[in-house]
């Protein structure tokens, strides 16, 4: 049975340990990162984001974001390096953001909100598809990239263009060859620590590889992420804002460091 959850006083993140007590649990995810409690750690590999292949098939307003779906039958779209072993497939990218320019972040530097935060989910190939690997440990690899405030990014404008398409809730248009990597910045200096899903289910499954580089958004670009709603077509309009789950307690979690 799928519990109704959402971002509201009555079903936000305050209320998913009613029904997902995980939300409680050793590695939940965000967190806040500290920089100068980051560990560097030379024996992580430089990362890798195969994306040249990659096959976007569609985006979809899934109630809680876009979500941007890519074909994972094959090794089109992988990540490899960086902290995990093995090969994991690009499955979806997705968003949150806050109802203003000063917050929407789920991770956060030094406590630092940025306005948004992109998310590409990766799956470990030892499962054999999302849905096995997503309640396991070892399931997932999720790469952060903060946004911050600046210059339009014509990449992500991309992206935005689809919106008037998928405005309400259930809503999805084709998405063809839509290259992920130019969502990406120039470094790939990372920290990354054992955490979970942002939002229920909650799994402690996520292998988070957040970015340090931030890519840039203007302020016109985040209302447009404001125009997305939360409810479906013929229901009450809910501006989609504020999706984001603030940091959880670190419970003894190392975080490391991928340069000095
Ligand atoms: N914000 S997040 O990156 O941690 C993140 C990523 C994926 C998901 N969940 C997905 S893609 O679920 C798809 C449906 C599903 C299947 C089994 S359990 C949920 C939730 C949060
Ligand atoms: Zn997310």
């Amino acid at each position: 049975m799928s519990h109704h959850w959402g971002y509201g006083t009555n079903d936000g993140p305050a209320k998913w340990a009613d029904h997902f007590p995980i939300a409680n649990g050793p590695r939940q995810s965000p967190i806040n990162i500290v920089p100068s409690q980051a560990q560097f750690d030379s024996s992580l590999k430089p990362l890798k984001l195969q994306y040249d292949a990659s096959t976007s098939k569609d985006i979809l307003n899934n109630g809680h974001s876009f979500q941007v779906n890519f074909l994972d039958e094959k090794d089109n779209a992988i990540l490899i390096g960086g902290p995990i072993t093995g090969t994991y497939r690009l499955k979806q990218f997705h968003c949150h953001w806050g109802a203003s320019d000063d917050k929407g972040s789920e991770h956060t530097v030094d406590g630092v909100r940025y306005p948004c935060e992109l998310h590409l989910v990766h799956w470990n190939t030892k499962y054999e598809n999302f849905n096995e690997a997503v309640s396991k440990p070892d399931g997932l690899a999720v790469v952060g990239v903060f946004l911050k405030l600046g210059s339009a990014n014509p990449r992500l404008q991309k992206v935005l263009d689809t919106f008037d398409a998928i405005k309400a809730k259930g809503q999805q248009t084709t998405f063809l060859n839509f290259d992920p990597k130019n969502l990406l910045p120039a470094s790939l200096n990372f920290w990354t620590y054992e955490g979970s899903l942002t939002t229920p289910p909650l799994y402690e499954s996520v292998t988070w590889i957040v970015l340090r580089e931030p890519i840039s958004v203007s302020s016109a670009q985040m209302a447009k992420f404001r125009s997305l709603l939360f409810s479906s077509e013929g229901e009450q309009p809910c501006c989609m804002c504020d999706n984001y789950r603030p940091p959880q307690p670190l419970k003894g979690r190392k975080v490391r460091s991928s340069f000095k």
